[in-house]
């Protein structure tokens, strides 16, 4: 029996490699699981924008999840650009009664500001999807819509995080802070009655494309390697902290994050490269 642990993120694609499966697939390399993919929507888009969206053919997205379930079945699976509400139906449908840890990140709305779901799927993700996650992760744009809250607090975001448990039936919610201001950053996870909350300093940076994508898919690798709610939140934050701190310059736009970026942390010395030898 294989002792390799998988994980299978349902996505959107970013051709520019910063976001969606393509980033996710990144960060599951990086905490050492399998990756896997099942595409949703083909995103043609890069650091500056999405230009067009062409949606898969639902059939279509059930035959890529019938391929890869009925031969592996994932230690975690992660949810990103659901655009549709015919995908979420059939996601929900495929997921209903599988205990495997899946993580939503509940995608609305590129970086750039562009659209990724429209407004009827936003709405009925609530009901779908919501009710079978074992982690949501929304940014604050994204838990104003799904809560009807307005977010500009850290109180605001506890009522948010609890609303996505108690009413909307998540086993656990984690309302990100990037989006408010502040020295630091807070994302506060709700679950089983208690509130966590993870810090980390705030970058003064514009190179933030795929953050969310990264920190949802670091929590899913984590989940499937069997490792607590809690405890995958705490390396997720860890993980999109340094994925920041060395976020690339690649790209006219807003550059994506690092997903080796952990392994950079002791920076390394002048003459050295970053695993100590010596540059010659
Ligand atoms: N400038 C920053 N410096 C440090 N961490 C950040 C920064 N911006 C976002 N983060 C962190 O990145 C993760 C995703 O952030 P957020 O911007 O809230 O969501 P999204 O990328 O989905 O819009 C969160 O853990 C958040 O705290
Ligand atoms: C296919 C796809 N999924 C998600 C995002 C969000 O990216 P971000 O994490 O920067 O909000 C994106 N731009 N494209």
């Amino acid at each position: 029996m294989s002792t390799v642990k998988s994980a299978l993120t349902i996505a959107g694609t970013d051709p520019t490699g910063g976001a969606g499966i393509q980033a996710d697939l990144k960060v599951f390399q990086e905490r050492e699981v399998f990756g896997m993919s099942v595409v949703t929507s083909v995103v043609a888009q890069n650091t500056e924008g999405v230009r067009a969206v062409q949606h898969l053919d639902v059939p279509f997205i059930e035959q890529q999840l019938d391929a890869v379930l009925e031969d592996i079945t994932p230690d975690a699976i992660k949810t990103g650009m659901i655009a549709t509400v015919e995908m979420m139906e059939l996601i929900a449908r495929k997921l209903k009664n599988s205990s495997i840890p899946y993580v939503i990140d509940p995608v609305m709305v590129a970086k750039s500001g562009d659209s990724l779901m429209d407004d009827t799927s936003r709405q009925v993700i609530r009901e779908t999807l919501i009710p079978l996650a074992t982690v949501v992760t929304p940014n604050v744009p994204e838990a104003e819509i799904l809560t009807g809250i307005e977010i500009a607090t850290q109180a605001d975001q506890k009522l948010a995080a609890k609303y996505i448990v108690e009413e909307l039936g998540a086993k656990a919610a984690i309302v990100k802070g990037g989006h408010l201001t502040g020295e630091e950053t807070e994302d506060i996870l709700y679950t089983d009655g208690h509130y966590t909350s993870y810090y980390s300093e705030r970058f003064q940076t514009k190179h933030t494309h795929g953050t969310g994508c990264t920190f949802s898919a670091a929590i899913a690798a984590e989940l499937a390697k069997g490792k607590s709610i809690e405890e995958a939140t705490s390396i997720g934050k860890e993980f999109i902290r340094d994925a920041i701190q060395f976020s690339l310059e690649i790209g006219k736009g807003n550059g994506p994050t690092n997903a080796w970026g952990l392994r950079l942390q002791g920076l390394p010395n002048e003459g050295e490269n970053v695993h100590g030898a010596p540059i010659r």
